[in-house]
């Protein structure tokens, strides 16, 4: 069974007459609705499990070492701060509202999406040559990305004709089954690799794509489980950058290792994976800058900070994270080709999907470059930040055309 009939229920190809011999298909003008069956879907995954947070206990302040100097978070200040930050947002999310996060942030992806693609529909009489010229245009505006507008059309050229689809409906229902089902076959692992032991996660991407504010939401998700959590503030290039790192340790009561203006990052990563690592952190999350401009010295920087965290932990990092926003589109996908070149991926987190009309590169994400999205940012919030789910993903996307 095909992600499509596990979201939205049957096939067109069920519910319409099989004539495979026929070539091209007039549309029947009394525009049948097609049935659909939302109440099929599966019962979404519960993401976040989070335990109330009784007390905030910050880690003893560490000794400064020569360049290195370990921020703690100073403990009245902190007290205060995360008591009033945190109160109103720390009861658990339950899946029903994770559900409907992911269709709110969705809306405007889905409007523009299903808008174009109604009224694509509404110009065309049959289903021949010029119909698939001018729905390969429409997918490619739709950022879908040529190589799968193209493959895709490819696809669908076949697959009409073997549902012979007659009605603009069916027409419609059979276009968006390829898409949800092409999706639905990518195979790859969405899920995040947490370790028993420490996990490191490195999160890279470029400027104001929003690395901090994920890292400080999932500071916050790990810390609400019960998890001991470190974060690293490796973008010593900007001082900004850092103070907005230890306000977000501060907003969830987490540790963060700091190094001073322009100090070498690598070193802050290195002080920030031996502490992990000897004080039995659970998760450590590492920020970096993210300066595409000269990609010799970005490749330099992460394949030195690589090394740092391979000479303590092996198997480390276990997640490289690439950080997209949403709302840029294609050119998040050249960044996300860009950065793949410079170092190997194992994830993206997408964010700002919520003020983004574009959410529909995720599927060419996945598919072109086979890195899987992890995560999602849905917003500013400090539980904004949810785990990427397929099934709830392709109904938010196609909630206004199904
Ligand atoms: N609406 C919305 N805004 C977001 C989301 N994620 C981040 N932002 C906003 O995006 C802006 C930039 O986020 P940062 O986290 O500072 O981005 P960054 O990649 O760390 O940027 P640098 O530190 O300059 O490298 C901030 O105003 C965030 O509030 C999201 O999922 N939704």
């Amino acid at each position: 069974m095909g992600l499509f009939d596990k979201i939205f229920g049957k096939k067109v190809a069920e519910q319409i007459e099989e004539n495979a011999s026929a070539d091209i298909f007039k549309f029947d003008l009394t525009e049948k609705e097609a049935t659909t069956d939302a109440e099929t879907a599966p019962e979404s995954k519960s993401v976040i499990v989070s335990e109330p947070i009784s007390e905030i206990e910050i880690e003893p302040k560490s000794v400064s070492e020569k360049e290195i100097e370990t921020i703690e978070v100073v403990a009245e200040t902190a007290d205060v701060k995360v008591e009033a930050e945190l109160k109103p947002e720390i009861e658990p999310e339950t899946p029903k509202q994770i559900e409907e996060k992911y269709e709110k942030s969705l809306k405007k992806t889905s409007k523009s999406f299903g808008a174009r693609f109604n009224e694509f529909l509404a110009n065309f009489r049959s289903v021949d040559e010029a119909f698939f010229e001018d729905l390969e245009d429409t997918l490619i505006m739709s950022d879908v990305g040529v190589d799968v507008a193209t493959q895709l059309t490819d696809d669908l050229r076949r697959e009409v004709k073997l549902q012979n689809a007659k009605s603009k409906d069916d027409v419609k229902r059979v276009i968006i089954e390829k898409m949800v089902d092409n999706f639905g076959e990518s195979g790859l692992n969405t899920r995040l690799n947490l370790q028993d032991g420490l996990t490191v996660m490195l999160f890279v991407g470029v400027n104001g794509v929003g690395k901090t504010t994920t890292i400080g939401k999932l500071a916050n998700r790990y810390k609400h489980e019960g998890k001991k959590v470190l974060l690293a503030a490796a973008d010593t290039f900007r001082a900004g950058a850092r103070d907005q790192l230890v306000e977000w340790a501060r907003r969830s009561g987490v540790d963060v290792v700091v190094g001073k203006e322009n100090s070498d990052p690598a070193s802050v990563v290195f002080d920030a994976v031996k502490r992990a690592n000897t004080e039995q952190f659970d998760v450590l999350l590492i920020d970096t800058a993210g300066r595409l401009q000269n990609k010799d010295n970005l490749m330099k920087e992460l394949e030195k900070m690589g090394k740092i965290i391979k000479r303590e932990l092996p198997d480390a990092p276990h997640e490289t994270l690439l950080a997209l926003d949403a709302t840029t589109g294609q050119n998040a996908i050249s960044q996300a080709k860009e950065f793949s070149n410079v170092t190997p991926l194992t994830g993206i987190v997408l964010t700002k999907l919520d003020g983004s009309a574009k959410g529909g590169i995720i599927l060419t994400i996945q598919q072109i470059l086979q890195i899987p999205v992890k995560l999602v940012g849905l917003g500013e919030g400090i539980q904004d930040l949810e785990d990427f789910d397929e099934a709830l993903f392709v109904k938010g996307i196609f909630q206004d055309l199904i």
